[in-house]
């Protein structure tokens, strides 16, 4: 029986879409070291009267103010309609979304919401309902969703975001994604500007087409990228860490990179890349020490005021093995 003592909370982590070789197929979910929450977190509770959604948190006001905008609702909307599909009981429950992420950031805000949304979703009904959704299913759903705020079907933020590490999307509905060994030791500082670069923008500067010393290069590199990974080596894997798809078109969208990456290139980072559609800047270190040095750096150098106000930050990150997970109830 229902009351209201019913409650479960999920985070939802931030992520690296394309991780600058593998465009819309590569992503890869990340943790501050320092054990800050960076992503998403989405509370599901009993409701005895309709179904509802509140959005708090840092940036629950770049959010549109009407729920029916908000993604997490859509999450719902699709969730129920699913449980419809098959055959079980539609419960109503009120849901809470803490926005931490910023949104339009290239951290994956809004598969962080996705993720969230979805997975606290079936855990209620996993956990008081006796239903669950395979994790297939809900990758499907969590895909659909990404789809309906980007313009097209991508998985590289929600597949590292649900499942947790370096995940490679594969051409099989089946499976969709797979596991890819990552670099644990490895740190990468994640620099968030502060300022917004909407993702399907981000994609409408991309060429139709590519020219084939282009796609051999592409080709080549993500190869090697997923080879040197699964031999775990470290050095062939970041020297080949070069986009060819969308940063030589998305660099003028984002100001101050262009010296950011060269500056921290010459300083002796592994690799520097767009985390996802940007504006955010990710660079790979082999220490910690390395790490908070370059971040302090970013701080002062890729940090920048709408304004007279500072909304970005820097954080010294490493793989996200967990993906999204359960927060003990508040
Ligand atoms: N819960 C949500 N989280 C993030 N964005 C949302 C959410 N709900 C609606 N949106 C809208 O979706 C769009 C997300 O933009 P996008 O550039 O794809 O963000 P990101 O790259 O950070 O995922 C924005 O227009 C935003 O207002
Ligand atoms: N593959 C996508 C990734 C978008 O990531 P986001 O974090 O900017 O939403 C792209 O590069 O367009």
């Amino acid at each position: 029986m229902a009351n209201n003592k019913q409650k479960v909370s999920v985070f939802a982590p931030a992520s690296i879409g394309n991780v600058s070789v593998g465009f819309d197929v590569l992503g890869m979910a990340v943790k501050p070291v320092d054990g800050t929450l960076l992503g998403d977190v989405v509370d599901v509770e009993y409701s005895d009267n309709s179904s509802d959604l509140i959005v708090i948190g840092q940036f629950a006001d770049k959010l549109p103010s009407n729920k029916e905008d908000n993604i997490v609702w859509s999450c719902l909307l699709l969730f129920n309609q699913a449980l419809a599909q098959a055959n079980q009981e539609v419960v109503d429950v009120s849901l809470t979304l803490d926005k931490k992420m910023p949104v339009g950031s290239g951290l994956g805000s809004s598969a962080c919401s996705v993720v969230a949304a979805l997975a606290a979703l079936n855990l209620y009904y996993q956990t008081f309902q006796q239903f669950s959704f395979s994790k297939q299913e809900m990758l499907e759903m969590m895909g659909q969703m990404e789809a309906q705020i980007s313009g097209s079907l991508h998985y590289d933020n929600v597949a590292p975001c649900y499942y947790g590490g370096l995940q490679l999307m594969v051409p099989d509905e089946k499976v969709i994604s797979r596991t890819l060994p990552s670099f644990n030791d490895c740190f990468y500082v994640m620099a968030y500007p502060g300022i917004e670069v909407s993702t399907k923008a981000a994609r409408e500067v991309l060429p139709a087409q590519y020219s084939r010393a282009d796609v051999i290069r592409h080709g080549q590199n993500l190869a090697t990228f997923v080879d040197a990974c699964h031999r775990q080596d470290k050095q062939q894997a970041f020297s080949v860490l070069t986009d060819v798809v969308a940063e030589p078109y998305r660099t003028s969208l984002l100001p101050k990179y262009q010296q950011a990456h060269d500056y921290l290139m010459a300083q002796g980072a592994l690799a520097v890349g767009i985390s996802g559609s940007g504006p955010t800047l990710f660079s790979v270190c082999q220490s910690e020490q390395q790490a908070k040095e370059f971040a302090q750096w970013l701080e002062s150098h890729y940090l920048q005021e709408v304004n007279g106000q500072s909304f970005g930050f820097v954080h010294v990150c490493q793989v996200d093995e967990n993906g999204a997970a359960e927060l003990a109830a508040k």
